[in-house]
């Protein structure tokens, strides 16, 4: 549970600091790598978004990674700047060297506390370990006033032995004192009491900042990240996007917006300008390569997009319905709302509008809607584009003496294409077959043998209208009778059927201007009568 009093501290004297460790632990994301020049350039937007701290490399790495802590540390003001190190004399002279110059310098040291890490990595006692990191503190503090001391694998260390550690390195000067929950494992109610307990237990800890920083492996990175501000975390670690070692770190985004959107529940301040949230992300996720999730909450692609009908009614009529944030408060333009197949008439409708077609009749927005649904049943998501295809193709519409009713083609690269096609004309239907020289030309053979009507093909123009695999295609035709020429216009995610529609509608357009009998099929025909 909860203590109040550490709460009630938290809420009335302090804010919270934001650690950003994407430099350092979100590049331990696998696969990422920053130069110096993609680092710069992360922490200026940092800097830009309010971040108290940045936690560039860790600089005894590897001599870039040295290079590229010491140009953050040199360039960039507005926020302390730290370079991670074990608790060995070496990486702390090194980590110093990095951050000498940073307006604000920080060294952040550490070593493990837990049993597991003792026995078999570090192969040290409670107590050498206990004397190490605070001779490593005493040490770090002959260079640096700020020194950060963390005790990794913290969430899975005996308590005992993480509160006498803490006492110790806060009397060797440690002035941030962090809590990593290094693997994941706690849960937000259990790392919430260790908080409480390292309060309650730790006689200085009020000379610290108390940090936490949570890994992800259960998904329970910010929850465990919140709870422990809850109760007295005053210094958040995180990283923008979650990156970091494994399943990541907490992330930023969402522990602000959550602190945020939830300001009656937490009622507690920061100094983060949440409008610079998504172009952090957007510029992170460029520089690492590491994409964004589409359902990440708060910066993922649909996380201000809706695309039921209900949800997309509701949110045309009152945005606070279904968004508990606005798109803006983390500097994206607008929200999204994504026509597919599970979209209503509402959103249509407004989409129809925001194109510019205002004209449109109830009945002809009718007919759009339901060329829309049958289309949204194909094709993942509609686009603007494919809309102004099924507008367009409307508007051109002339009387259907001949509609499709459905065809079938059998073709390949040693069969003769055949095509099989059925037209209703004045509510009968009326099918046929014929060969051709390809699918297409054997659908035109059959559609003409159905109308009984002979056109001369003169030109046939395929293009796609939107993007992606199911893209729609368009067909335009151009036929001739006796010199006139006449244009016909099919649209469909299936090149044939858009072929076969351009076609019919090449057909109807020229029984409108010519009639029928004009365009009476002649006795010799083009194609093979099957
Ligand atoms: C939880 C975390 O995220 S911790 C940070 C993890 N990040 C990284 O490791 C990235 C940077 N690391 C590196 O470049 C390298 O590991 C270096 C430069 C730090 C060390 O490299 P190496 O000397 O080759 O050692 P290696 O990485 O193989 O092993 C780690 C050594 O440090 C020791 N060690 C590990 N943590 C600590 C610590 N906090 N304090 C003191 N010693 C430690 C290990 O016991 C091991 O010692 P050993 O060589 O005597 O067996
Ligand atoms: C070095 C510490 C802070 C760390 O990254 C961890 O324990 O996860
Ligand atoms: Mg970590």
């Amino acid at each position: 549970m909860t203590d109040p009093c550490a709460w009630e501290d938290l809420r009335m004297s302090r804010r919270l600091k934001i650690f950003d460790t994407t430099l350092r632990d979100g590049e331990q994301t696998p696969g990422v790598n920053l130069n110096i020049q993609e680092k710069l350039e992360i922490a200026g937007q940092l800097v830009r978004m309010g971040v108290d701290v940045i936690e560039a490399g860790f600089a005894i790495a590897s001599p870039g990674d040295f290079e590229a802590v010491k140009a953050v540390s040199e360039n960039i003001k507005g926020a302390a700047i730290a370079s991670l190190c074990r608790a060995v004399e070496k990486d702390i002279d090194r980590a110093w060297e990095a951050v000498c110059k940073a307006e604000r310098p920080r060294i952040h040291t550490f070593i493990a506390t837990s049993d597991i890490h003792l026995k078999y990595k570090l192969k040290m006692s409670e107590q050498e370990v206990l004397e190490r990191a605070a001779a490593m503190v005493a040490y770090s503090k002959k260079y640096c006033e700020d020194v950060e001391f963390s005790a990794e694998d913290a969430s899975r260390t005996r308590p005992d032995f993480l509160y006498k550690i803490i006492e110790e390195v806060i009397k060797a000067g440690a002035t941030v004192v962090n809590i990593p929950d290094t693997v994941g494992y706690s849960t937000p109610a259990e790392f919430g009491a260790l908080i409480r307990g390292i309060r309650n237990n730790v006689s200085n800890i009020d000379k610290v900042d108390i940090s936490v920083h949570c890994h992800n492996d259960l998904g329970l990175a910010v929850a465990n990240t919140l709870a422990a501000m809850e109760n007295g975390a005053v210094q958040l670690e995180c990283t923008v996007n979650g990156l970091g070692e494994r399943a990541g770190n907490a992330s930023m985004e969402e522990i602000i917006m959550g602190v945020n959107t939830r300001k009656d529940f937490y009622n507690i301040t920061h100094k983060i300008d949440t409008t610079q949230i998504y172009r952090t992300s957007k510029l992170v996720s460029s520089l690492t390569g590491v994409a964004v999730q589409p359902n990440k909450a708060i910066v993922g692609v649909n996380a201000f997009a809706h695309e039921s009908g209900i949800h997309q009614h509701g949110v045309l009529a009152e945005k606070t319905t279904y968004e508990i944030m606005t798109p803006e408060s983390i500097g994206l333009a607008q929200n999204r709302m994504v026509l597919g197949k599970l979209s209503g008439r509402h959103a249509f409708e407004e989409r129809l509008k925001e194109m510019g077609y205002c004209s449109l009749s109830t009945e002809e927005i009718q007919k759009a809607f339901e060329k829309f649904k049958s289309l949204a049943d194909k094709k993942k998501v509609v686009l603007d584009r494919d809309i102004e295809a099924l507008i367009e193709e409307k508007a051109s519409k002339i009387p259907e003496v001949f509609e499709l009713d459905s065809f079938q083609i059998n073709s390949g690269n040693k069969v003769v294409s055949t095509a099989m096609v059925s037209l209703i004309k004045e509510g009968n239907k009326v099918s046929e077959a014929a060969t051709g020289d390809g699918p297409v030309d054997a659908a035109f053979n059959a559609i003409e043998r159905c109308a009984g009507i002979s056109l001369e093909l003169e030109d046939y123009g395929l293009k796609a209208v939107t993007e992606g695999k199911d893209a729609l295609g368009e067909v335009t035709v151009r036929v001739s009778r006796e010199g006139q020429i006449f244009v016909g216009k099919g649209v469909s995610t299936d090149v044939i059927e858009a072929s076969v529609k351009a076609y019919i509608n090449a057909i109807n357009r020229a029984v409108s201007e010519l009639g029928e009998e004009e365009l009476k099929r002649p006795a010799s025909g083009v194609s093979e009568v099957l």
